[in-house]
């Protein structure tokens, strides 16, 4: 496969990605089936951007009913340092009030974003918020916040 000028070395192939994608909807999928959510139904939220390659893959693997949603939280402003406070530039069409959410991240690194989001949406009422991130890098973590 062709590189990017700009990538030096990949770390993670498709093919791992691909499989951990499927990994971890199936067992999610499975989660869901127990937990019986409001109308039988999760609803997904995708923080964009970076959300979208990982979800898309998740989504072809997720059997549980879910509605999908998306929110825009900026951090780090095109840089690799978050800048403070998180800050939403696209909220929810919807209520969460009792829904079951579970929040798609491509990685969680100060956990800062994904602190921020999860607090938010229990503030709006959610009956239950869920985590799932396909990178994790627990040692850039300034926030007490764990994927599930
Ligand atoms: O755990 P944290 O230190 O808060 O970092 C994680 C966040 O940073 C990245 O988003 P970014 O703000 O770069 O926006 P993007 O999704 O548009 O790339 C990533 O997609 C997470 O949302």
């Amino acid at each position: 496969m062709q590189k990017h000028p700009l990538v030096k070395e990949i770390l993670i192939n498709k093919e791992q990605i691909n499989k951990r994608a499927e990994e971890l909807a199936t067992t999610i999928s499975a989660h869901y089936e127990k937990e019986s959510p409001k109308n039988n139904t999760v609803i997904m939220i995708g923080l964009l951007k970076g959300c979208i390659p990982f979800m898309a893959k998740f989504l072809e693997y997720f059997t549980y009913n879910c509605e999908t949603e998306y929110m825009v939280v900026s951090s780090y402003l095109g840089g690799t340092k978050a800048h403070g406070k998180p800050k939403i530039n696209l909220d929810l069409n919807m209520s969460v009030e009792g829904e079951h959410i579970l929040i798609v991240e491509d990685i969680i690194d100060s956990g800062v974003t994904l602190d921020y989001v999860k607090r938010y949406l229990l503030f709006k009422g959610a009956a239950d918020v869920k985590i799932v991130t396909l990178l994790d890098k627990p040692e850039g973590r300034t926030a007490k916040l764990s994927p599930d």
